[in-house]
């Protein structure tokens, strides 16, 4: 239902790591000790677990680019409220619009809903618009107009992308993104590169080892991590580094992304996409028609036990970094963390079969879990974390 009020084509200038345009020489900016020793980490959180090869460059080394350059745009000076042009003429239609982003946010998202709910009014605005455009471009390729999206048209979305964040929206969801970019240090590029896993969605549907689908997961997933945290701040007694904190938030996405394919094998494959490792699932003695066969064995007992387990490792990494974000965007992160993490447990409960059953977290255990976030959250950064400068 959106594809028809695209506007105007403008040549396609993105740059995607994918094709390493964004210049290594980000990383001797930084600092080039801190970024191999992610490197390696993320290595070994990749393959260690589960065996696996390891490519010459792998795409935890190219998306590790797109931390330090969302990090290094929060240690500029934070854009003024402002200086926003947003031809919107009044603000009752942007609160109207945020209003409206918060309904599709309720609606297509609940556990990120309930988080958004526990943080204070401008965030939770900022979010709902964030959502709302992420919705919408994962609509243009899982919705119902999807056989008739093209590369073109997401070409188009990007320009639109690129208008939004010069002030010039579209529509009103545009302007809420609009309002929310000018007032928050969020870079483009998670934007755009959300927009290149939509791209690879299109034309790619196996991944032949976890590297491949580490960087899927990046696009779609990793990036709203990236984005999210110039939104929540970082607590201003942290000692962590801001590209440490980056970090957290782009594995908490990871995390998400690996738990949501994890639930929906059964709906992806009915659609004949397989998000799983080909290497992997072979080395577990299983093939594509197993999956499309969708018959709980113990191989695929074993093979979603050692996924389990990784995506488990990411939520285990991401935590470290909750702590250093801002007061007030503590509970809702480690809230939305728990509860996502749960749908993992859920999946066992289901005794593996998430080929006919969607695993879910209850209202019941959501409740529970909310005391447990804020009893986390009340912790602040410390001396002692992890993530403290060296
Ligand atoms: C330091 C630190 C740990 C900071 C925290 C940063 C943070 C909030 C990280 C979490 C990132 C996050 C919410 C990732 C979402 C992952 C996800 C589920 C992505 C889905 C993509 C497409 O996959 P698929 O097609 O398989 O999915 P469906 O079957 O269609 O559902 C997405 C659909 C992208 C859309 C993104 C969202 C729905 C999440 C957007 C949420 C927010 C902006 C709110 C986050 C805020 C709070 C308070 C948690
Ligand atoms: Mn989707």
């Amino acid at each position: 239902m959106f594809v028809a009020s695209f506007g105007v084509v403008s040549p396609n200038t993105q740059i995607s790591i994918c094709h390493g345009f964004i210049s290594r020489s980000l990383c001797s900016k930084f600092n080039a000790r801190k970024h191999r020793s992610f490197c390696s980490l993320a290595s070994d959180l990749n393959y260690l677990c589960l065996g696996g090869t390891i490519p010459a460059i792998s795409s935890n080394h190219k998306v590790y680019d797109v931390v330090l350059k969302q990090s290094a745009l929060v240690n500029e000076k934070l854009k003024s409220s402002g200086d926003l042009d947003v031809k919107l003429g009044t603000l009752s239609l942007l609160n109207e619009a945020y209003e409206r982003c918060g309904e599709v946010c309720a609606h297509y998202s609940q556990t990120f809903y309930l988080g958004t709910l526990l943080t204070t009014p401008e965030r939770r605005r900022a979010f709902w618009a964030i959502n709302m455009w992420c919705r919408r471009t994962d609509e243009l390729v899982d919705g119902p107009n999807a056989s008739h999206i093209t590369l073109m048209t997401l070409d188009r979305w990007e320009s639109r992308l690129e208008d939004l964040f010069e002030g010039r929206p579209y529509d009103m969801f545009d302007a809420a993104l609009s309002d929310t970019v000018a007032n928050f240090p969020v870079h483009i590029q998670p934007f755009k590169d959300m927009i290149e896993g939509m791209r690879m969605d299109l034309k790619k549907w196996r991944y032949k080892n976890f590297d491949e689908l580490y960087l899927y997961c990046y696009y779609v997933a990793g990036t709203v991590g990236l984005l999210s945290v110039p939104i929540m701040g970082i607590a201003p007694e942290s000692q962590a580094t801001t590209e440490s904190v980056y970090n957290a938030a782009l594995v908490l996405g990871l995390a998400n992304q690996l738990t949501n394919i994890l639930r929906d094998v059964g709906e992806d494959a009915r659609r004949k996409r397989i998000y799983l490792p080909q290497d992997e699932l072979a080395q577990a003695g299983l093939s594509d028609e197993d999956i499309f066969a969708g018959k709980v064995t113990d191989k695929w007992r074993n093979f979603m036990k050692s996924q389990i387990k990784r995506a488990r490792m990411f939520f285990d990494e991401a935590e470290k970094g909750v702590t250093e974000l801002s007061s007030a965007s503590r509970w809702p992160v480690w809230a939305s963390l728990l509860l996502y993490r749960q749908i993992l447990d859920e999946i066992e409960a289901n005794d593996y079969d998430n080929f006919t059953k969607r695993a879910y977290v209850s209202n019941a255990k959501k409740l529970i879990a909310l005391p447990v976030a804020y009893a986390r959250s009340v912790i602040s950064p410390s001396r002692t974390s992890t993530l403290v400068k060296a």
